[in-house]
């Protein structure tokens, strides 16, 4: 890597973020409010989102806040699921309520994000939240988004002005990450993996976020050189190392600054999580 490219260190931020977060936890319950509290729901037993749930919930205790965990078996049905999601608005102790994704497939999705009351809706996904963003109003962030920001203002990328390409557009990330940066006055493209010469649309991004989890899609000779790349992708291989959607030594050789995997995007999700759930239990006293 030339040294003009600078690696964007996600765990670095994240963990100043978890200390703003706890410190600012400690404060309200030193005052007496309530600790916020964050119900963190699982369907079935796929093994990544074991995982995430073991660290959100691992977060949680290390800022301060309480976590109330609800492992529910893959076959439950959708009612039984909503059912839990109208205790959890009704719960004065929960302030956050996160229903871990994928699902499986029998249950909509959509009509599970859209039970969860607004203001408890910590991943940002209800479409209140969206439509916010979208109106640049206040509300609940997605979480990778918002985590995709923080990275760009900690390596004094200012995206006014900037043109930038937004390869995938799926609820939880491509498409609000857009809007964030619609909202810091970038000019925006959103592209699909199955844009048609998507190397020529890659080719003009200043800022480039990748988001479609296909390892390696993003070939470093398609970077336009000095370009910012946030690559939120994260995939598994076969011998178990991670990787993301951009190949990393090849377009470190052009980009001024980019994000490793692991170690970029993913641990500002759960930074900007805990700080959602703080939000929110703000919000709500
Ligand atoms: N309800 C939600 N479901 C999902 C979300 C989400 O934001 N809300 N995002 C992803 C998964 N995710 C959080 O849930 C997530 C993904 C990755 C990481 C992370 O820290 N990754 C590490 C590597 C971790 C590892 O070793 O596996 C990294 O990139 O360094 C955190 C959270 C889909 N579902």
């Amino acid at each position: 890597m030339p040294s003009a490219c600078q690696v964007l260190d996600g765990r670095t931020l994240a963990t100043q973020v978890r200390s703003e977060v706890a410190a600012r936890v400690a404060r309200r319950c030193a005052a007496g409010a309530s600790v916020p509290g964050l119900a963190v729901v699982l369907v079935g037993e796929d093994p990544a989102s074991q995982v995430y749930v073991r660290h959100k919930i691992a977060a949680c205790e290390q800022v301060g806040m309480r976590s109330l965990s609800h492992r529910l078996s893959a076959g439950v049905s959708e009612t039984e699921l909503l059912m839990l999601i109208e205790q959890l608005n009704a719960d004065p102790a929960v302030h956050g309520i996160l229903v871990q994704l994928p699902l499986p497939a029998h249950i909509d999705v959509r009509r599970v994000i859209g039970r969860i009351a607004p203001g408890k809706d910590v991943d940002g996904f209800h479409p209140e939240n969206l439509g916010r963003l979208a109106a640049g109003v206040p509300g609940l962030r997605p979480c990778t988004p918002k985590g995709c920001m923080r990275l760009l203002a900690s390596a004094g990328v200012d995206p006014c002005g900037k043109l930038a390409v937004v390869v995938g557009a799926s609820t939880i990330v491509g498409r609000p990450m857009a809007l964030e940066l619609l909202k810091a006055e970038a000019t925006v493209l959103v592209a699909h993996k199955q844009t048609c010469d998507l190397p020529q649309l890659v080719r003009q991004a200043d800022i480039l976020v990748v988001a479609t989890g296909v390892p390696g899609l993003i070939r470093g000779d398609w970077i336009k050189p000095g370009a910012v790349v946030l690559d939120v992708g994260i995939t598994r291989l076969a011998d178990g190392r991670l990787t993301g959607d951009v190949q990393f030594e090849t377009a470190s050789a052009r980009a001024s600054w980019i994000t490793p995997v692991p170690g970029g995007v993913g641990p500002m999700t759960i930074a900007c999580l805990l700080e959602n759930t703080l939000e929110a239990a703000e919000a709500s006293a």
